[in-house]
């Protein structure tokens, strides 16, 4: 499998583009003009350093505006061809791409373009070269790749074949099927990206929005697909136009292409087991069934404040571990550690960002298959040096260098917290405050990071991606998606993009110096009798303001009493046609991190979007730094 990405994808300056390239795997670039021209270095001095850095070029792009030229203006095109020749030998590429024409003066008809593209195929052969014709989904009068492909066909000449490009593609809904009869050996490269579904002028959204395979909401995969079963075995090549992966890291994003690529072959190669293109062979996506648990870092003194906001949530401490400073605390069937270790990764963790949920593990089937689907997909594995006496329990890393541990059913990792802790209560499974499970984890990251994480956690796990919600912070905008286990309600993940420092979640990103679990959601299957176990606890919850409740009220047409019930145990309530949701969250704890409490009726399946902006307006109010009461 032979991946490769245009240079227009990466940010950065030549150099560090081809490096971040090289380092993340891909064995080819596409020299997108512009940063040719961009940088200063003889042609040849750029083929020889993207040679060192391994790779080659799989592509040279774009040359616009060929086809359907009257005269004079069609004899100055083709000298401007032979200057590009002349170039491409001197980079040491032999493919160019030429896109469809959108000059206001080209003139239409398939045959008129087949015939410039049969004398360009002489031409090129005369060099050794070849062309490829790709359809713009703006081209005057080519945009769609039938008609491209009926111009090459027609042009009928060894040197000249087509190029996929699935944008221009998707953008314009046109079957991606069509594609499987033509000759996988006339199409001389494929390009991919994907995007998301907004609906806007072509170009704009082309040169603004496309983003990697499995970010978006194109069909991508049926795309490929189709390429795949024509037998096509060339490059695979990215080209990402997109306005944040141009500030944004230019290791990280190519690394999630690569990743991407990976993660789209492993799909294709699925659904057509016989395509030419060979595809790495790695286990299927990981059926994530609960979360394990989560382990939180602190310093002892810490940890003394976190346990006691434990207690009042219905926690018990039930087991110290035997050999290190790690303590567990349950209720229900949700386990969270408190790590006070003063080495290793969770204290440096701590050293960074302070107490935070650094760690959690998922319940797999098979985590010795989870770990190597990871791998395979690029996740750093992670280890630590252990006692003898200790499980090894996979992991990876995962978000803001969080680590993600996977446990199954295996003699030694399900007896984990009996072989390495030692109970220091009589009852290991406390019922609380009627908590029962993990209902969610929350994730907040930087706004730009979110793809990386989506796509990170898509390749690895069998699981959906709910549509992009806006949550107005009073300091900005939070954008929220969830991922979910493809069997229903099983572990379930919500990532929030901060665009800035002023709003909450920016606020947490910015102290806490990173990404990471802001919040943690439990189940309960009584809301109401777990407000009144939490209050004897002395629970402080988050109090929300009056008016919320009044337009509630008015907003669902509740009942008096009930609205006064919501109130009075500051219970936010959301309903759909498939059911209600109860949510009580805590105040917020150091930097930002708060747990909440959720009561699902019915099948209801969100997560009170509706209701986060009041969350977020009363934690700020209580985390005012003014000295105005708190609450
Ligand atoms: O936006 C463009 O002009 C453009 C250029 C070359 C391509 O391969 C492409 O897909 C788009
Ligand atoms: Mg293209």
């Amino acid at each position: 499998m032979r991946t490769s990405i245009a240079t227009v994808s990466i940010s950065g300056e030549f150099p560090e583009k081809l490096s971040a390239i090289a380092k993340a795997g891909f064995s080819g670039v596409e020299i997108f003009e512009n940063d040719f021209l961009a940088y200063d270095a003889s042609p040849a001095d750029v083929g020889r350093m993207v040679r060192d850095h391994g790779l080659d070029i799989t592509l040279f792009q774009p040359f616009r505006d060929f086809e359907g030229m009257p005269e004079p203006h069609r004899a100055r095109v083709f000298d401007r061809v032979e200057r590009k020749f002349d170039l491409m030998g001197e980079l040491g590429t032999d493919l160019m791409l030429v896109c469809s024409s959108i000059s206001p003066i080209a003139l239409g008809g398939i045959d008129r373009a087949a015939a410039d593209f049969a004398e360009l195929g002489e031409r090129a052969a005369k060099r050794g070269l070849r062309v490829g014709y790709e359809a713009l989904a703006w081209g005057r009068h080519v945009h769609d790749h039938r008609d491209a492909w009926e111009v090459v066909r027609r042009a009928n000449h060894a040197n000249i074949g087509l190029i996929l490009d699935s944008f221009h593609t998707l953008s314009r809904k046109i079957d991606p099927n069509s594609i499987r009869s033509i000759p996988g050996d006339k199409i001389f490269i494929v390009q991919l990206a994907d995007a998301p579904l907004i609906d806007m002028d072509l170009l704009y959204w082309s040169r603004h929005f496309r983003n990697m395979p499995g970010e978006g909401e194109l069909p991508v995969v049926e795309f490929m697909r189709a390429v795949a079963a024509t037998g096509y075995n060339g490059p695979l090549s990215l080209e990402i136009f997109n306005d944040q992966f141009r500030g944004g890291s230019a290791r990280a994003i190519a690394e999630d292409g690569h990743r991407s690529l990976i993660y789209l072959m492993d799909q294709v190669v699925r659904q057509e087991p016989d395509i030419k293109i060979p595809v790495p062979a790695m286990p299927e996506r990981v059926k994530a069934k609960d979360v394990a648990f989560v382990e939180f870092t602190a310093s002892k003194d810490e940890q003394a404040e976190l346990a006691a906001l434990l207690h009042t949530l219905g926690f018990e401490h039930t087991a110290r571990h035997k050999l290190r400073n790690v303590d567990l605390y349950q209720q229900g069937d949700i386990r969270l550690i408190i790590n006070t270790e003063e080495e290793g990764f969770a204290n440096s963790s701590y050293s960074v960002h302070g107490t935070n949920a650094y760690a959690f593990g998922i319940k797999v089937d098979d985590a010795k298959a989870a770990i190597k689907r990871a791998h395979m997909l690029g996740a750093a594995t992670f280890s630590e040096p252990r006692y003898p006496e200790e499980v090894l329990i996979p992991a990876i890393e995962g978000v803001g260098s969080g680590v993600i541990y996977f446990l199954d059913e295996t003699p030694e990792l399900a007896s984990v917290w009996q072989s390495e802790f030692e109970p220091v209560s009589s009852n290991p499974t406390p019922v609380g405050v009627g908590l029962k499970r993990f209902d969610h984890l929350a994730q907040t990251t930087r706004y730009d990071e979110m793809p990386t994480w989506l796509l990170f956690y898509s390749a690895i796990f069998n699981v959906n991606r709910t549509p992009m919600v806006d949550v107005v912070d009073p300091g900005g905008l939070v954008r929220s998606q969830a991922i979910e286990s493809v069997e229903q309600g099983c572990f379930r993940l919500t990532m929030n993009g901060a665009e800035n420092r002023k709003t909450f979640a920016g606020k947490f990103l910015a102290e806490g110096f990173g990404s990471g679990i802001q919040h943690l959601a439990f189940t309960t299957d009584d809301i109401f009798a777990t407000a009144d176990a939490l209050k004897a606890r002395g629970f402080q919850a988050l109090p929300i303001s009056r008016n919320y409740y009044d337009d509630l009220e008015a907003r669902f047409g509740l009942d008096p009493d009930f609205a006064d019930r919501l109130r009075d145990n500051a219970i936010l309530y959301d309903r759909d046609d498939k059911g209600e949701y109860f949510q009580i969250y805590s105040r917020t704890y150091g930097e930002g991190l708060f747990f909440e409490i959720v009561e699902r009726r019915g099948h209801y399946a969100g997560y009170g979007a509706p209701n986060a902006p009041f969350r977020i307006a009363a934690q700020r109010r209580l985390s005012r730094p003014d000295g105005l009461p708190k609450g």
